[in-house]
């Protein structure tokens, strides 16, 4: 059936502050304590939504999380009202509520793994929140992830919900940043594509020294199986641990995939070749892989420019487009490499260049701000319409935002409880606009 690739941003919500939590995103680290500004991140995010849903792609829209979330404070044993919670952890644990003020589900390349209907035994679209172990301000995502994804994809006669894999480190699940899927038409069954970090079960493989691997390749294989993927069609690889430890955290630093088309460093993967030849094999052939070498852009560069966490999209009109965070632009390698691949016309025919500063300083560049949803017309015609973006819908949050956004955040504003109360007031009323009944704690 004929079918096609949405893009399922998410909204920046308005907690969106630099706290520097993610040990081993060098981005977070850097920018640790600077202030932020979450009505410009959110109206970057809408941009770039707009611009995609201009070009004739389907954009769709994924609501913020609940924040501050007092519950979980509570579950650590703050207690009384809710501002008598938050003002006692910001005495106490500024790092912890910190963690519970972030609004880092806006990469939403992290919200699940989604597997599209051609692929899974009994023909639906599969969706599992990751659990995002590895990280305590991401680990409490997953829940209400699973809500605004129920909320946008409804219909259980094509839509099938999993809860998250279990919460500890072994299973240690990433979602779609460590995630690819190839195929010839997006209509046709295809190869799924998993990479991780380290195996939990089994020593005699490497891992990353010094950063974290925040991905298990026990998860893989359990997100696989939740999915009735046919093994046949599945490829589960190793991220090269010397990345990780250069500050490629996710795949999606260091690769991004599309079609028949795989655009990645020279050094993405453990045993890169067969993982090329593999991928090859079971995708059926006319598989393109534009190998990126070390030797025109390093490491480094991929991790500051983030080159490869660009979205890889095959437009209306057929031509691939490269979505690139504006970083590319000032990185004189990667620029100039940019250049070249237009020019040799190597199966990318464009690139678009996108201002997304509040998110790349917490290490989210394009592809971490979206979700791959593939659909078939049924699929697409049962989705939420209120969340996919138009000329309404971009108007309408934009002045969402205007509203109910503030312009800057640093550290001591999250002691502040009119935040949480400012916060509600807009989730309440965005529930709205977006059709998705009571999805936050505060509305149940
Ligand atoms: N690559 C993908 N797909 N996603 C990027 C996620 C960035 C996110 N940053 C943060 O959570 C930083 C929050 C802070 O430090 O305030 C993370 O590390 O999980």
């Amino acid at each position: 059936m004929k079918a096609l690739e949405a893009n399922f941003d998410g909204l920046v919500g308005p907690t969106h502050n630099y706290s520097g939590l993610s040990f081993g995103n060098v981005a977070s680290a850097k920018n640790q304590a600077n202030p932020s500004n979450p009505k410009e991140a959110a109206k970057q995010g809408l941009a770039k939504m707009k611009a995609l849903s201009d070009l004739g792609m389907v954009q769709g829209v994924l609501a913020p999380q609940e924040r501050p979330d007092v519950y979980t404070l509570r579950r650590l044993g703050f207690t009384g009202s809710d501002q008598d919670v938050i003002t006692a952890a910001a005495k106490q644990a500024p790092k912890v509520l910190a963690a519970c003020c972030s609004a880092s589900s806006m990469w939403t390349a992290n919200a699940a793994t989604v597997s599209p209907s051609a692929d899974t035994a009994d023909g639906k679209v599969h969706f599992t929140p990751a659990n995002l172990t590895n990280k305590f301000h991401r680990s409490i995502e997953h829940e209400v992830t699973g809500r605004i994804l129920k909320a946008t994809f409804a219909d259980e006669g094509h839509f099938v919900h999993h809860p998250a894999l279990p919460g500890v480190e072994h299973f240690g699940d990433e979602g779609a940043a460590n995630h690819t899927r190839f195929c010839h038409e997006y209509g046709e069954q295809g190869v799924e594509f998993f990479v991780f970090g380290r195996h939990a079960f089994d020593s005699r493989f490497p891992a990353p020294q010094k950063f974290p691997a925040r991905h298990t390749f026990e998860a893989c294989e359990a997100v696989a199986r939740l999915h009735q993927l046919h093994d046949d069609k599945v490829v589960i690889a190793q991220q090269n641990p010397s990345v990780i430890d250069a500050g490629v955290f996710h795949n999606d630093v260091i690769a991004v995939g599309n079609k028949n088309i795989l655009f990645c460093h020279e050094q993405a993967f453990l045993n890169q070749q067969a993982v090329y030849d593999e991928l090859g094999l079971k995708l059926g052939g006319d598989f393109k892989v534009i190998e990126v070498p070390t030797s025109a852009v390093s490491v480094d560069d991929a991790v500051t420019s983030y080159l490869f966490n660009s979205q890889l999209l095959a437009m209306p009109n057929g031509d691939n487009v490269l979505v690139l965070p504006e970083e590319c632009l000032n990185n004189q390698n990667v620029w100039a490499y940019i250049e070249q691949l237009l020019a040799e016309k190597r199966g990318i025919d464009a690139v678009k260049v996108f201002d997304l500063k509040q998110s790349m300083a917490n290490g989210g560049g394009p592809a971490c701000l979206r979700l791959r949803v593939v659909l078939n017309e049924a699929e697409q015609a049962a989705v939420n319409p209120n969340t996919l973006m138009n000329d309404t819908l971009f108007a309408t949050l934009n002045d969402w935002v205007d509203r109910n956004y503030r312009d800057r955040l640093v550290e001591a504003d999250l002691a502040d409880p009119q935040l949480l109360v400012e916060s509600r007031t807009a989730l309440d009323e965005l529930t709205r606009i977006l059709g998705l009944g009571a999805v936050y704690p505060f509305q149940r």
